[in-house]
């Protein structure tokens, strides 16, 4: 089954339209979802919990479409955005108190475990607590409620490097069981690189790719050459180029590429810049 399944969606403000969004995200696996400032990361979540109205096209998550019974889909449904909505004045003990009656699945045993592992202060109140400390709060409450499917909106950009690490490691042991699977967007596209199965990039509301992240490394690498030896690679196997006095970086196809030209491996985050270069 898919755990999350885009058709055709379309959501248009005045000065932005997402434009016929098609994505899918197989259950057990972890995408995500790059773009710049502004492409349309969090309008898309939005749609997808129902949040604002889409114009026109389909969402299923969990088989469900999400216009109905969204109540019942939510449960299954592990939230983090930009916002924790979480009461001021609650500690983590008492937030904990107030999600086991908030889920009927919550988990204390996994709270209790996240919290620890977490570092988080049982003593400080909500108000009390950093960026990093909020974040890491609502994905351990978003991650004991026997969740199929966890939804992070740049819940990794607050965290210092070595949490992220952690949380990280935390997303793959969750996804490690075929039935769980994960959408989380973020600008940091290394954290993305290394959890991610499969990588979605929005430009300008559009979609640009959609892809297994192992696939596009395979397909896709980097030519450092002389102008010379350019004019051997087919036109349409290069999908960006920037020429200097010393020769020519190409973003290119692998398999059209003549075998005497060395081509380096791509990183996601250059894959990323160079095909919203090449869009612009
Ligand atoms: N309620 C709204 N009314 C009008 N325009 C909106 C509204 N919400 C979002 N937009 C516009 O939609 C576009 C996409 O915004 P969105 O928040 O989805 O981007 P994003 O990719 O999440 O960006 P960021 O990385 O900066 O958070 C922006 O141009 C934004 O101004």
């Amino acid at each position: 089954m898919n755990a999350l399944e885009i058709k055709n969606l379309t959501k248009s403000y005045p000065d932005f339209t997402l434009d016929n969004l098609n994505l899918t995200l197989p259950s057990g696996c972890i995408m995500g979802l790059v773009g710049e400032n502004g492409a349309g990361k969090s309008t898309t979540i939005k749609l997808i919990l129902d949040m604002i109205h889409k114009d026109s096209g389909s969402i299923t998550i969990l088989g469900r479409d999400n216009g109905d019974n969204i109540k019942l889909t939510k449960e299954d449904i592990g939230v983090v955005l930009d916002e924790v909505g979480i009461p001021e004045c609650l500690t983590v003990n008492q937030v904990g108190k107030v999600m086991k009656h908030t889920f009927q699945n919550w988990n204390d045993a996994e709270y209790s475990r996240l919290v620890q592992k977490l570092a988080l202060p049982d003593k400080k109140q909500f108000k009390e607590f950093s960026r990093g400390m909020k974040m890491k709060l609502g994905i351990a409450v978003a991650m004991s409620h026997n969740s199929k499917l966890l939804i992070l909106d740049e819940a990794t950009s607050g965290l210092d490097p070595v949490v992220r690490d952690e949380v990280v490691e935390m997303f793959s042991e969750f996804t490690r069981d075929e039935s769980h699977s994960v959408l989380i967007s973020s600008h940091i596209v290394n954290d993305l690189e290394k959890l991610c199965d499969y990588i979605a990039f929005l430009h300008k509301g559009k979609l640009l790719l959609c892809e297994e992240k192992d696939l596009l490394r395979e397909e896709y690498g980097l030519v450092h050459c002389s102008i010379d030896e350019f004019q051997a690679i087919p036109f349409n196997s290069v999908k960006y180029k920037k020429e200097n006095a010393y020769g020519v970086e190409a973003m290119v196809l692998r398999n059209a590429v003549p075998s005497d030209i060395h081509i380096s491996p791509i990183s996601i985050e250059e894959l990323f810049v160079f095909m919203v270069k090449e869009a612009k």
